[in-house]
């Protein structure tokens, strides 16, 4: 079993590099940690990055997960490349451009670009966003997958996850006690489906609700509660089409070997208690939206 201890960052390719460092900074509220050639670096909690746009081809996006120690990579490692999965081991100037110790690169069966990493940098500094969008720090990715059965059994058999919720087939999977780290949703094709940033309180999301309306920026979900995580929640569209989530209150798990998994329909209410409807395209299996994401 390979043990992911949390999700750390995301890697997102794009076209324009000064438009992806506008809209981080300026709408979704991260801070610069630090620019490289053709990279920049983003800071939402006390990591040194948690998120890194590179000039590079937008389809190009990585999720990374940390493990707790050299040897477990190598575990890691043999455990893929049984299953079949090429696994990529990362060069020196690779680990030295995502902060981390050694980390691996292989894809999921869906084919979601994933690294699993040790020894990620850490600060201890705090973080201090360029607006106050009140977030806490990054803390979950949704991942499209073209089955959900196979890939729900690839992270919670093959590594450690455990599912709190489903919705429809869509499976909400925790690696600690934090209701959910990954999500799985129904799609076509292999990307991250959406960048979860949490925020302090309902303040935090109503005000990032008219401020991201009010810079023209899409709201594709929200202001909402999911029924699920009981999360208050905010969706909008960044740059190359990604969705950014913020969201709050998402409930712990701590009576974990009595926790049941909930299954939620996959419809409106199945996504939001207050009865907003989803405009995004892994969503609108769920009937509520336009299925622009
Ligand atoms: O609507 C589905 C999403 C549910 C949740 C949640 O319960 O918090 C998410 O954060 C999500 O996966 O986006
Ligand atoms: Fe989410």
């Amino acid at each position: 079993m390979i043990e992911l201890k949390d999700v750390v960052y995301c890697r997102l390719g794009t076209a324009d590099l000064a438009g992806a460092e506008w809209f981080a900074t300026n709408i979704l509220g991260l801070e610069v940690s630090e620019r490289r050639r053709g990279a920049i670096y983003f800071k939402s909690d006390e990591r040194a990055h948690t998120l890194c746009y590179f000039e590079g081809d937008p389809a190009d996006q990585v999720t990374a997960f940390e493990l707790g120690r050299g040897e477990d990579l190598q575990t890691a490692a043999a455990t893929l490349e049984a299953l079949g999965h090429h696994v990529h081991y990362g060069t020196r100037e690779e680990c030295e451009a995502r902060l981390v110790r050694e980390f691996i690169r292989f894809r999921d069966p869906t084919g979601n670009s994933i690294e699993f990493v040790v020894r990620p940098e850490t600060t201890g500094r705090r973080y201090h966003g360029t607006r106050d969008a009140g977030i806490t720090g990054f803390s979950h990715v949704g991942l499209c997958t073209t089955d959900a059965a196979r890939d729900e059994a690839f992270w919670t058999s093959v590594c450690n996850a455990r599912v709190s919720d489903r919705i429809g087939d869509a499976p909400l999977m925790r690696l600690g006690t934090i209701h959910h780290s990954i999500a799985l949703f129904p799609f076509h094709k292999a990307g991250i489906q959406h960048i979860n940033h949490q925020v302090g309180g309902t303040d935090d999301i109503q005000r990032s609700f008219h401020f991201v309306s009010d810079n023209q920026v899409k709201i594709t979900f929200g202001p909402g509660q999911h029924p699920t995580s009981s999360a208050e929640f905010l969706y909008f569209t960044g740059p190359d089409g990604m969705t950014f989530e913020y969201s709050t209150g998402v409930c712990e798990i701590h009576d974990e070997p009595l926790w049941r998994d909930r299954q939620f329909h996959f419809e409106p209410k199945g996504f939001c208690k207050w009865g907003s409807a989803p405009r995004i395209a892994a969503f609108d299996n769920a009937k509520g939206g336009d299925g622009q994401g």
